[in-house]
């Protein structure tokens, strides 16, 4: 599609887009972060932010990629880190996060496992919960077996836009992404435009 953003240069179908018609942010300094994500049967392991960047949203493990480590390397340390488990992770997509007014564009590799070693468990930054990828029934439409489920992924307390890529993860299909924010007077982000696209694999 003709419209993909400055910065996305690949070759790329377009699968989610939206926002505001509005001009892209403009290109800051980049950074690296990464963020893993478990995938099995038909559930996905995320994790509670306690503490700092994205405090109070559930999301998969990860951080910054420090100067003597590959992205590769810091996503199975933030994993092990924050989850207390360690699994083979593959590379299955990039995000470019731009919040106007801030001093770097976040460039996230994003990383999935269907297989893990050892216990999910509680850390410091992150409480792992388990939630179903399955979309959830209607609430008139709930039977017993459903109340047993897993609870639906949290979408109300994650980053907007996650909603387009999460349920690709499973396929493992690479993509790329570009997600622009505003920040309001509250100190919340705002998603301000973003757009999506597929690899040519
Ligand atoms: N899923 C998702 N993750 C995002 C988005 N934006 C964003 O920064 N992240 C992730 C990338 C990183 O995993 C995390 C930010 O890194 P962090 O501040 O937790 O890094 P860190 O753990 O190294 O920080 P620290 O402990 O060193 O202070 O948030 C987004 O829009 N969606």
């Amino acid at each position: 599609m003709s419209d993909i953003p400055p910065e996305l240069d690949e070759n790329l179908h377009h699968f989610a887009s939206g926002g505001k018609d509005v001009e892209w942010l403009p290109p800051l300094p980049i950074k690296y972060y990464t963020v893993a994500h478990i995938v099995q049967n038909n559930k996905i392991l995320l994790g509670y932010k306690k503490r700092g960047f994205g405090q109070g949203k559930y999301n998969g493990f990860g951080g910054k990629v420090e100067p003597n480590e590959t992205s590769l390397e810091a996503a199975m340390r933030e994993l092990e880190e924050e989850a207390g488990i360690r699994a083979p992770l593959k590379h299955v997509g990039v995000l470019l996060f731009i919040v106007s007014g801030a001093e770097k564009t976040f460039h996230i590799d994003i990383y999935y496992a269907s297989e893990f070693e050892g216990t999910p468990t509680e850390s410091d930054e992150m409480r792992p919960e388990w939630f179903s990828l399955s979309p959830p029934p209607p609430n008139n439409a709930m039977t017993a077996e459903d109340t047993n489920q897993l609870p639906p992924i949290p979408w109300d307390k994650m980053w907007d836009t996650d909603q387009c890529w999460i349920p690709l993860l499973p396929q493992g299909r690479a993509f790329r992404g570009r997600a622009d924010f505003d920040k309001d007077e509250n100190g919340s982000f705002v998603p301000r435009r973003w757009w999506y696209g597929l690899l040519d694999e």
